[in-house]
């Protein structure tokens, strides 16, 4: 027997992500090839994005997916997220010329406080939400707080990118094959402070950090480039990462929702005190997910460089919630 649909709402639907993002989802590369889904679809009220959005759907019509049962547009995030399953968080406020990261943080706040809100009020008990839109980690935080009847559990922030981002880059240094790495994680906040920490990781069995050998590099260059990959993709393309974004995004809920097999991967996720990450703080850590869930690896050690690095995140990450305090009721 066919499978019942899942609903998944997309916010920022006619951005860039949303272009690569919504194919896939409808493609089956997100819930599976035997799962149908209705695609909710939320971009801001204003005729030139929702006409935009008109056109995008219009091309989804076009590729006569199969799996695709259903499509709504909404400018309201309570229609948007109403039965829903599954929540792409894409659509943020860009940062304008000569805005401070805290008019960022408060144009986002607001976004972010009103989408928890219909999520709490709307959408299923049991909700995947993943935040891809920016601060990522401090949205996702800001949802999540909005939204005191939804397990906390529920909100995620989007890590996948920078780990998949490092992955690349160890698989070039050490030329092997990208996907025979793993036990990889990218610790804490998606800025320019995240920490990749490639201490545990094999490839093909053997140890990357014995191999590669070369703490110097670690440090100078695979670190910083990680860090500031969005940048120089900024940068080179005029407009920032798109596709590769949406590609992470995917995998990050495909995973969550279909499993791991035992394998780690970074989901930025709230802490319950692991690894002396206060409660609640959205963080990058290393997970596993089965049947649904995902469980944070512990019992990790964390050396001396780690723990400064770590905390320099953290730090980070607890300023930007400073910063929105007065903005959560
Ligand atoms: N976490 C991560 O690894 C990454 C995050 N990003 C972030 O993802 C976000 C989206 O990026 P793009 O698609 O390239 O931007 P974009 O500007 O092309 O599209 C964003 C869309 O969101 C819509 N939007 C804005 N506020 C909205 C709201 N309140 N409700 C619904 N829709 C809303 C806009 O109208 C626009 O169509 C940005 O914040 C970007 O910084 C981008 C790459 C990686
Ligand atoms: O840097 C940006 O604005 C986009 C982003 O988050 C990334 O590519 O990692």
């Amino acid at each position: 027997m066919a499978k019942a649909p899942m609903r998944v709402a997309v916010t920022g639907a006619a951005g860039q992500i949303g272009y690569s993002l919504l194919f896939r989802i409808a493609n089956g590369d997100v819930l599976g090839k035997d799962q149908p889904v209705i695609l909710q679809l939320l971009e801001i009220p204003d005729e030139k994005a929702q006409k935009a959005l008109q056109g995008v759907m219009m091309e989804l019509e076009d590729c006569a997916f199969p799996l695709l049962v259903g499509m709504t547009a909404h400018s309201d995030p309570m229609t948007a997220f109403k039965d829903i399953d599954i929540a792409f968080l894409v659509g943020a406020r860009p940062r304008g010329p000569g805005m401070e990261r805290k008019d960022l943080l408060a144009a986002n706040a607001q976004i972010f406080t009103a989408q928890g809100k219909a999520l709490n009020a709307v959408a299923k008990r049991t909700v995947k939400v993943l935040v891809v839109g920016n601060p990522a980690n401090t949205n996702a935080y800001i949802a999540m707080k909005s939204a005191p009847d939804l397990p906390a559990k529920n909100f995620t922030a989007m890590l996948r990118l920078d780990h998949n981002r490092a992955l690349s880059q160890l698989a070039a240094k050490m030329g092997k094959p990208v996907g025979d790495i793993e036990k990889l994680v990218v610790w804490g906040n998606h800025s320019p402070t995240m920490y990749p920490d490639h201490r545990f990781a094999t490839v093909g069995g053997e140890s990357v950090k014995a191999l590669i050998n070369d703490p110097v590099w670690n440090k100078e260059v695979h670190i910083p480039t990680v860090g500031k990959r969005g940048a120089a993709i900024i940068e080179a393309r005029g407009l920032s990462s798109a596709a590769s974004a949406a590609n992470a995004a995917i995998d990050h809920m495909h995973d969550w929702v279909l499993g791991t097999n035992g394998k780690w991967v970074t989901m930025g996720v709230p802490s319950n005190g692991e690894y002396g990450i206060p409660k609640d703080v959205i963080y990058g850590f290393p997970v596993t997910c089965e049947n649904g869930e995902y469980k944070i690896v512990e019992g990790l050690e964390i050396d001396e460089f780690s723990r400064e690095r770590m905390d320099h995140t953290l730090n980070e990450l607890l300023e930007e919630q400073a910063g929105v305090k007065h903005l959560l009721s």
